[in-house]
């Protein structure tokens, strides 16, 4: 009744979630209404006990029926607040069930998805959009479904009720409330709705500019800026209050006057309704009766606002379903990492690229295209090339961060994506610039790797990846949490931990980005010590941005825009004069000119 098609699937849609404890809210909307229907009683009971006093008057002592009334208005009163309790209680066991059901199905989803999925997805987002669905749904299941119910059999009452006494006493106050909603429609409709799309559309420019505001202060207070240099927040504030005046001021000023005066008002009409009768019911010789009924709808009206602010509930109560649902569906729509059904175990460690072409979700040109290269058992293959050339992407593709999206990318002569995902990631390590560090102590970071090793093999990794002195500035050495107060690491410290993982794992096939970007020349040090240590006698793909870090590699491979210009080992790429060898004497005059540098300030 209070809503379209679509919003009711929004809600059949979010109900699937409550398993099987989905009856149980439709329990407690059946008692909610039975609840409704219990509350109506009462005033029959008035109009029983107005009609037996005015059928005595002046001898009130004979209306014996009275008290009885009262009684009956009382169990009625009292019956329907016990039940809409019980209602309540069914429907809020239904919607914790409901809430922790998003959740769980929303986690176990994205746990299935790539892990490249979450660089445009932060978990924080995510679990964000999750919370903010399964609170929405709680407060939609366990109360305003209640509500929309209970409304709906409210309004069916009261319009029976209304006419079944004297239609033109209800009619007159039905009249009142049909004002009162047409005002209140007349707000959100026509040409008004363009009005207040538009006073929503600066309320959302002004959340945006807000939050980026919010986000940039950082930069604002280095630079020394106020606020107002933030002129597309101002702008929007300003943008927001001049809608928001104008839409108050000529769009809701005279229909919320209208809507207020009719929905607490449902006598404007009634008394003059009454008035107007009164004659014919003199002459009719039942004027008794009509003073009965005029008491009835003179308390009943009272009713009729009620019921009109539960249709503001209630319309805001779908509004909370559609937005859930979408929250819902956007963590759901999470790409799945494909599972083969007959998984293959790979041979050896040999990591081949095979006509390897991908392109990102969205992305215009490949970000790899015909990219073919052998990285045989124990060797060591670097991708080098300028920004953007495809690195990152190649090194992606092999722990399955994304599949490939035409050719492929094998591990130990198998495709990656025969190979069960489990299988794939004991068998490979990767160490990226990102590489998280969870907000839990150094031991449990580095065990996250290998959960069955003991302190001794987390320490002994944890030494191979040069972390003793971290170690030692930490107040409770490899137990201290990672992230408390004080316990803050630098990039480069967070890098050695991240390597000590890697060497726990002890996976034969290591990817690993060798960016130091974060590391101090003393960082920088061990950070290579801790290379070669994860590094030796395994088969490693090294994304390199320093040509230094290349040289002994077995194997180079160029990538630019996507494609291999060239590949080879150091001496025969700087014999051959292409890319490589510019890069490689681009490099060696930056080295000597940081070093003349560094010699002219000695
Ligand atoms: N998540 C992404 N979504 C869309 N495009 C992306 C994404 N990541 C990278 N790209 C694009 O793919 C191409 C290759 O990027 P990639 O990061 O692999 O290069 P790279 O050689 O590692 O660069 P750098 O040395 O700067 O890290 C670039 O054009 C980049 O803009």
């Amino acid at each position: 009744m209070f809503y379209g098609k679509k919003k009711k699937n929004d809600v059949r849609e979010l109900l699937e979630y409550g398993g099987s404890r989905k009856w149980l809210t439709f329990l407690g909307l059946a008692l909610s209404a039975l609840s409704m229907l219990l509350t109506m009683i009462p005033y029959i009971c008035i109009w029983l006990a107005a009609r037996d006093l005015i059928a005595v008057a002046p001898d009130w002592t004979r209306a014996e029926n009275v008290p009885q009334y009262g009684w009956m208005a009382f169990v009625f009163a009292a019956g329907g607040i016990v039940l809409y309790f019980l209602g309540l209680m069914c429907t809020h066991l239904a919607a914790f069930r409901t809430a922790s059901n998003i959740r769980k199905q929303g986690v176990s989803h994205v746990m299935k998805a790539p892990l490249g999925y979450f660089d445009a997805n932060a978990s924080g987002l995510i679990r964000g959009r999750l919370d903010a669905a399964a609170a929405d749904t709680e407060t939609l299941l366990a109360h305003n479904l209640a509500d929309i119910v209970g409304t709906v059999v409210l309004f069916t009452a009261m319009i029976v009720l209304m006419f079944v006494f004297d239609w033109r006493m209800g009619a007159a106050c039905l009249l009142s409330a049909v004002i009162s909603v047409i005002a209140m429609f007349s707000m959100m409709g026509g040409k008004n709705a363009a009005l207040m799309a538009e006073y929503q559309a600066a309320q959302d420019r002004m959340t945006k500019a807000g939050t980026e505001y919010v986000r940039g202060i950082p930069v604002v207070k280095i630079f020394q800026q106020t606020v107002y240099s933030f002129k597309a927040f101002q702008q929007a504030i300003e943008d927001y209050s001049s809608k928001a005046e104008h839409y108050q001021a000529d769009v809701c000023r005279g229909p919320q006057s209208v809507n207020l005066t009719f929905t607490e008002g449902a006598f404007v009409f009634l008394v003059p309704a009454a008035l107007f009768l009164a004659p014919g019911a003199l002459a009719g010789g039942n004027f008794a009766g009509f003073v009965t009924n005029f008491a009835f709808y003179a308390v009943f009206s009272a009713i009729i606002s009620t019921a009109l602010a539960r249709i503001m509930f209630a319309s805001a109560g779908t509004m909370l379903a559609h937005t859930s649902l979408g929250r819902i569906n956007k963590v759901m729509e999470a790409p799945t990492l494909k599972v083969p059904k007959n998984p293959q175990r790979p041979h050896g460690n040999k990591v081949e690229f095979k006509d390897v072409s991908f392109t990102y979700d969205g992305g215009q040109n490949p970000a790899l295209s015909h990219v073919s290269f052998t990285a045989f058992s124990g060797q060591t293959v670097a991708l080098v090339g300028p920004s953007g050339g495809g690195k990152t992407t190649a090194a992606s593709l092999i722990p399955r961060f994304w599949d490939a999206s035409s050719g492929s990318v094998e591990v130990g002569g198998v495709d990656v994506r025969q190979i069960d995902p489990h299988v794939l990631m004991d068998q490979v390590a990767f160490v990226f610039q990102n590489s998280r560090l969870f907000k839990a102590s150094v031991l449990e970071n580095v065990r996250a790797a290998r959960p069955g090793a003991t302190r001794d093999q987390v320490l002994e990794a944890l030494k191979a990846a040069q972390c003793q002195d971290i170690l030692e500035k930490l107040p409770e050495g490899m137990d201290t949490q990672i992230g408390t107060e004080g316990t803050y690491l630098s990039g480069g410290e967070q890098q050695r931990i991240a390597l000590a993982r890697a060497i726990l794992k002890d996976a034969p096939i290591v990817v690993l980005d060798e960016a130091t970007a974060f590391a101090d020349p003393e960082n920088e040090v061990l950070i290579q010590k801790a290379f070669a240590t994860l590094t030796k006698g395994r088969t490693v793909i090294m994304i390199a941005h320093r040509l230094s870090t290349v040289v002994g590699a077995d194997k180079i491979i160029v990538l630019k825009e996507g494609r291999v210009a060239e590949a080879g080992t150091h001496a025969e790429l700087t014999a051959a004069g292409g890319l490589y060898a510019r890069m490689w004497a681009d490099y060696n005059q930056a080295a000597q000119w940081k070093l003349a540098s560094e010699k002219e300030a000695e």
